[in-house]
């Protein structure tokens, strides 16, 4: 696909924490390229960079050197204002501990990034109703945090991710914190936001069953992906 340039293009980005002789690098010339509609999980042992990859992918961080674009947009030229904009119509995140605000119910907690949209009340509502309802979350809608199990909680924080239709999820360990049946639910409905819905995916995760829910997984060691590269059902 030479003239369908990848959703998702590295090019020898380097990247390391610390200073002078105190610097440890993470990432030294790390390319990737991943094409619209895939689903990506990322393995690795504790410390090959896997959070580092979800930040540069996500502009919370910026590379030192190389080129991060995601859907023609260049991560590495913008500033973080610009990146902000860009996060704010592009993304959507997924994280291993749900971050819901526990004084606000699960419909507010999703209609949160909608407060940045130019959108009236009610168009909010419809919104937050259709990806509730999505979620199958539909009577836990006036729910806190508090008195919903873990599974629920992680089902809203993925409904907070796409509420506003973002092309790209990053997940951060979605099932490290939840009993395997609620994993297998969570997991369940992203394979079906990618395969139905068409969002690109990149997860990363320590959960085998997860990484089978994939297309591709990547295994990242000491900063490089591993040459090979199982191929999903
Ligand atoms: N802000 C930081 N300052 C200094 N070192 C950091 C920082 N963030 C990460 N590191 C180091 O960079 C390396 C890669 O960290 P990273 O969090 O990307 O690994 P990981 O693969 O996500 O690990 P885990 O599976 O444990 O979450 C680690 O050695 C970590 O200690």
């Amino acid at each position: 696909m030479t003239d369908d340039p990848s959703f998702i293009h590295l090019a020898g980005v380097a990247k390391s924490y610390g200073r002078g002789e105190e610097r440890l690098p993470i990432f030294d010339g790390l390319s990737l390229d991943i094409p619209r509609g895939d689903f990506v999980a990322v393995m690795g042992p504790s410390g090959s960079g896997k959070s580092t990859l979800l930040n540069l992918l996500a502009g919370l961080d910026t590379a030192e050197a190389g080129r991060v674009s995601i859907g023609g947009s260049d991560l590495s030229v913008m500033g973080e204002g610009a990146r902000g904009r860009w996060r704010t119509q592009t993304l959507g995140i997924v994280f291993q501990f749900y971050n819901l605000l526990p004084m606000l119910t699960a419909a507010e907690n999703v209609e949160l990034p909608l407060l940045l949209r130019p959108l009236s009340k009610r168009e909010r509502r419809e919104r937050v109703a259709t990806v509730l309802g999505l979620l199958g979350l539909q009577e836990r809608a006036r729910h806190y945090p508090r008195q919903m199990s873990g599974g629920q909680q992680q089902r809203v924080g993925i409904a907070r991710a796409i509420v506003t239709d973002p092309a790209l999820l990053l997940c951060d360990e979605p099932t490290g914190d939840l009993d395997r049946r609620s994993a297998d639910e969570a997991l369940a409905m992203l394979n079906l936001l990618n395969r139905e819905l068409g969002k690109t995916i990149v997860m990363v995760t320590h959960d085998p069953a997860a990484a089978k829910v994939a297309r591709r997984v990547l295994h990242l060691d000491k900063g490089t992906f591993r040459p090979e590269v199982a191929e999903a059902a």
